[in-house]
Order: structure tokens, then C-alpha cells, then sequence
């Protein structure tokens, strides 16, 4: 449905940039070329920490800012293409847009604040009074809040505002949907409940949209797919499973959760099967998507629910190490153990609570080969 193709900003003169960069081009760009395809009714993510472009992006798409090359198109509708020189109005894109500052007009009534975006249209769009009452009521009705409609918007509650704020934008049945951190300024109970009601808004309206959040959290929960950015370069995409289970670099492997890393060395390959070495002892891995050769460096990537604590040894089993507990953390539905397997290498476990190993004592854990995710080393 929306198609972005190799897109470049800067917000630079091509001579600043030179001079700052020395020609360097991974460095000289806020989005530095990218690709992705977004289908109909989906929620796609763009997910990176702060400053890796994911707000250019956005606005780029919405047409608040002009990238520097590259293409953007809405099926067959051209929104952006530098080398065609078309660079579509934002009001003339017609998407609907939700930001973290989820401006609502505070001098308005709940009802005013969803009708005013129809009242505005051109005369020609625009639906006569009964048939924009229909619609205020039908999108009063979908965001919950066909109770408050004569209330002034100032007077309802955090979550309440973000969702008037979200039928603002709904209202004129906007063909994709752009969503900028728009829960980040509720409080963290709020947040979290908010995620899905915003999840199931989108798949109740098979709305598509792009959402775009730092929180990794907040991705998973949400997404049919996301893109994890790192410096104006997207460096993978995936349904949230694939992201998390199978990183395809370090850097999403770092962003996303928490994970032991292990620097290690293939010693041999036996179809999808890799066997490493590292400086505490081999392991294997199953079920490799992207084989490394043998004899080259990569990073395990082996998560704390993925190490299985034992008291006694099992024996027989691939992956089995024994260490030491470190550290004992009581997390409420969870223990983690951190257990310390020498050489100043830690092992971080997650297990249920009624396996709760006090510091001090020996521990054995093993680790599913299909567990020990295997990420190139860059
Ligand atoms: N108007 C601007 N003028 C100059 N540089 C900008 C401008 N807006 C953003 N940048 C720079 O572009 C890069 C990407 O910024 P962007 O806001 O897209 O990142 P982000 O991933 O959305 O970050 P955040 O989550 O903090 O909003 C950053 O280095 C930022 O400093």
C-alpha cells in the first residue's frame, strides 16, 4: 500500500555536510536510505532509540518535511519522488496524524473536537450537518466516549484525551494513520492498558498505520511488524517473534530485551546446526537462519528465560555449564539469578519462583540449541 523507496534526509547543505563528515556517507544523513513496504490493515513499527531518524521518517511520509532523495508512494498516487520533482502538500496526502503532544482543541467540547477536522473540509468533501453527526457519534461510539460528547475536553482524563485525540484523527477515515509516541506522556499504568485499546481500534477499523516509539515493549505488543532503526538505517524487519527470537544484528539483538552475549568462534557447521566455541566452553546453536562459516567470529545472543536452572546436573544434554550464583533478584512472577561461570563471565537466568537458588550456591543450567541465537559479529 505505501511504498518508501531508498529515502535520504538531511537537514544539511550538501557543503556543511561535506565539511562535517569529510565525505563519510554513513554519517551524513538523519535517515540515510531507506526501504520499506507497508501492506493494508497493518501496524508497522519504526523502533530505534532516540535520534536514529524515526520522526524524519515519519514526517517525511506525512509531508512535513522534505526528504533530500528518494520516493514515496500510496498505491498508484506519487507522494514524494525527488528525481520526478513531485512533493505532495501534507493536506493534500490526507493521512491522519496523532503526536506525542496530542494537541486537543482544549476550548472545545468532546463532540466539537471530532467534528471541526469535517467542518473544515473543502465544500466540496465536505458532509452535510446530519451525515457529520452520524459520523461524530460512530467514532464517539469506536474510542468509548459517546457519553462525554457534551463535555469539554479539558475535563476528561489523560487516557480520555488520547483517545478523543485519536477520533480527531479518524474522523475523515483517513487512508493510513501516523502515530508519533502518541502514549508517551501517560503515566506508565495508563500506557500499558492504552497499547491495546490502540490495538484493538486498529483491528477492529483494519486501520494501517505507522506507528513510530522508542519502547521496545510497546513494539512487541502492538506491531504486525517492526522496523528496528539504529542511526537513519533500518537493520531489520520482522514480525515482533522473528525480532526478538532471531536478531539479525548486535545491535537489535542489544535493543531488544535482555540477553547474555557471548563472543564465540563456529568450529563447525552441520546444516542449520553451528557448534561455537567460546572462552567458557562449547555450545550449540539449531536452527541458524543466516549460517556463519567456520573458523569465523559471531555473538550468542541467549536469552534469561532460555536458561534452564538446575540444582543437580542433568547429564547428557547439549549446553550444559555450571557456575556459581552471583546475584538473586525477586521480580514479583519471576527470579532471576545471575550466575557467575567464571573467566568474569556472568549468566543471566529467568525461571518461576519456586526455583530460587540463594547466592553462594552451585548451580547447572542448559541452554535449548534452538535457544542459542547466533548473530554475525560486526
Ligand atoms: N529540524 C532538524 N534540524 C536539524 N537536525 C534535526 C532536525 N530534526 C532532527 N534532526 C536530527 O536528525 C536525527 C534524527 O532525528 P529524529 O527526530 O528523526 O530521531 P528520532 O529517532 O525520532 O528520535 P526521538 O525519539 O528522540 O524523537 C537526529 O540526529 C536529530 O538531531
Amino acid at each position: 500500500m505505501l511504498t518508501v523507496s531508498s529515502l535520504k534526509k538531511s537537514y544539511e547543505s550538501p557543503a556543511k555536510r561535506k565539511k562535517r563528515t569529510g565525505g563519510d556517507d554513513t554519517r551524513a544523513y538523519a535517515v540515510g536510505g531507506i526501504d520499506f513496504e507497508i501492506q493494508e490493515g497493518e501496524l508497522f513499527t519504526l523502533l530505534g532509540p532516540s535520534g536514529c531518524g524515526k520522526t524524519t521518517t515519519l514526517r517525511s511520509i506525512a509531508g512535513l518535511e522534505k526528504p533530500t532523495t528518494g520516493s514515496i508512494t500510496l498505491g498508484e498516487r506519487v507522494l514524494f519522488d525527488d528525481k520526478k520533482g513531485i512533493n505532495l502538500r501534507a493536506n493534500m496526502r490526507g493521512f491522519g496524524m496523532v503526536f506525542q503532544s496530542y494537541a486537543i482543541w482544549p476550548h472545545m467540547t468532546v463532540f466539537k473536537n471530532v467534528s471541526f477536522p469535517l467542518e473544515v473540509l473543502p465544500r466540496a468533501q465536505r458532509p452535510d450537518r446530519a451525515e457529520i453527526e452520524r459520523r461524530v457519534a460512530e467514532v464517539l461510539d469506536v474510542i468509548e466516549l459517546g457519553a462525554y460528547s457534551s463535555r469539554p475536553a479539558t475535563k476528561l482524563s489523560g487516557g480520555q484525551q488520547q483517545r478523543l485525540a485519536l477520533g480527531r484523527a479518524l474522523v475523515t477515515r483517513p487512508e493510513l494513520m501516523l502515530l508519533d509516541e502518541p502514549l508517551s506522556n501517560l503515566d506508565a499504568k495508563l500506557r500499558e492498558s492504552m497499547r491495546f485499546e490502540l490495538k484493538r481500534l486498529q483491528r477492529e477499523l483494519n486501520l494501517t498505520a505507522i506507528y513510530v516509539t522508542h519502547d521496545q515493549a510497546e513494539a512487541l505488543v502492538m506491531s504486525n511488524r517492526i522496523a528496528v532503526m539504529n542511526q537513519g538505517r533500518i537493520e531489520q524487519i520482522g514480525k515482533p517473534r522473528e525480532i526478538y527470537t532471531k536478531p539479525a544484528t548486535r545491535f537489535v539483538a542489544e535493543f531488544i530485551g535482555t540477553s547474555n552475549f557471548l563472543d564465540a568462534k563456529v568450529v563447525a557447521v552441520r546444516g542449520d546446526e553451528v557448534e561455537v566455541e567460546t572462552a567458557q566452553g562449547r555450545l550449540t546453536a539449531r536452527g541458524v537462519e543466516r549460517v556463519p562459516a567456520v573458523g569465523s567470529a559471531v555473538l550468542l545472543s541467549i536469552r534469561p528465560e532460555s536458561v534452564d536452572l538446575t540444582r543437580e546436573p542433568r547429564g547428557g544434554v547439549p549446553n550444559e555449564w555450571s557456575g556459581t550464583v552471583a546475584t538473586r533478584a525477586f521480580l514479583g512472577d519471576t527470579v532471576d539469578h545471575i550466575i557467575d561461570v567464571g573467566g568474569g563471565v556472568e549468566i543471566r537466568n529467568r525461571s518461576n519462583p519456586n526455583l530460587s537458588v540463594p547466592p553462594g550456591e552451585s548451580v547447572h543450567f542448559t541452554v535449548a540449541p534452538d535457544k542459542v541465537i547466533v548473530v554475525p559479529a560486526d
